[in-house]
């Protein structure tokens, strides 16, 4: 288990002649935990600290207090249990789907067939088979994103940190990659840590969905939830989008979401009512 323990992150900004020492408090007090095998999704507004968040547990910073653990032991920088993904793929485009998935197990030094086996086994958790021999430039977003979440999968971390994954993607194929990312949730047993401005998604996804405040950034509510689950289990994305329980939750959080913002700035309620449902 990832465990957050009262995490405040402070940075020190630009500073004015009259004032050299400024500092911003990003984080407050923040304590969660991310157990083996859930999928956590953290939504709030623009600059609440989700990244922030996600770097201290990828071990990319270190809090300014507090401490961040996994299984007990403090996590004071990157590791191979913790996988990340992010918005923009980071693929090598001069080398095949197959070389990007098993490039870091080239790194650490697996034989030729060991990391054709591999790759093997995570193109087919990804959908990707019979695209194994492609050129990176040659396949569209959503597939470049599925390799590289092959390809995080493919060093076996316990837990994979997605920031924002799906948000450069058209609306159609972001939804066929929220069921990818939960058939690969499902069936890799990996711990998820994701990132999403989408209301809709984060719930579609989410085992326990986190909704951080602004300003410091910090925990507002946790909700268990097990719309995954269900689509996990069988049920059609449509179905479980449209049932009533997942439509009022969804209201209730943009709601929650959209009075967090109004408080701090009135103009935005109305911009960001259409990019919030999106
Ligand atoms: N290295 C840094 N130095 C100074 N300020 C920083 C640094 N990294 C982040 N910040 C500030 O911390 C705040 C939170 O940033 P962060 O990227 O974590 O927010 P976010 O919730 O992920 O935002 P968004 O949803 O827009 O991606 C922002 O005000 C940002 O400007």
């Amino acid at each position: 288990m990832i465990r957050l323990q009262s995490i405040g992150v402070s940075f020190n900004t630009p500073s004015s002649r009259r004032n050299p020492t400024q500092s911003v408090e990003v984080l407050r007090n923040l304590s969660l935990d991310c157990r083996d095998g859930s999928f956590t999704v953290v939504i709030g507004e623009s600059g609440c600290g989700k990244t922030t968040l996600l770097n201290v547990i990828a071990g990319f910073l270190t809090p300014t207090s507090g401490s961040v653990s996994l299984d007990g032991s403090a996590i004071t920088g990157p590791g191979a249990e913790r996988g990340v993904v992010f918005q923009s793929d980071t693929l090598l485009p001069w080398q095949t789907v197959q070389e990007n998935v098993v490039f870091g197990l080239r790194l650490a030094g697996w034989g030729k067939e060991k990391r054709a086996e591999k790759a093997h086994e995570y193109l087919q958790l990804t959908g990707l088979a019979d695209y194994a021999d492609y050129a990176i430039d040659k396949l569209s977003g959503g597939m470049r994103q599925r390799v590289s979440l092959a390809r995080a999968l493919a060093v076996d971390p316990r837990f994979l940190l997605l920031d924002e994954p799906l948000g450069a993607l058209d609306a159609l194929t972001r939804e066929r990659m929220q069921e990818h990312l939960l058939q690969v949730w499902h069936r890799s047993g990996k711990g998820m840590f994701m990132i999403t401005h989408s209301v809709e998604e984060a719930l579609f996804l989410a085992t326990d969905l986190v909704l951080l405040r602004a300003r410091p950034g910090r925990v507002e509510s946790v909700h268990q939830l097990e719309f995954g689950q269900r689509f996990a289990a069988g049920e059609s994305a449509r179905s479980i989008k449209s049932d009533p329980s997942f439509v009022r939750l969804r209201e209730e959080i943009l709601e929650q979401l959209l009075q967090n913002e109004v408080k701090h700035d009135e103009v935005k309620y109305e911009t960001n009512k259409e990019a919030w449902a999106a």
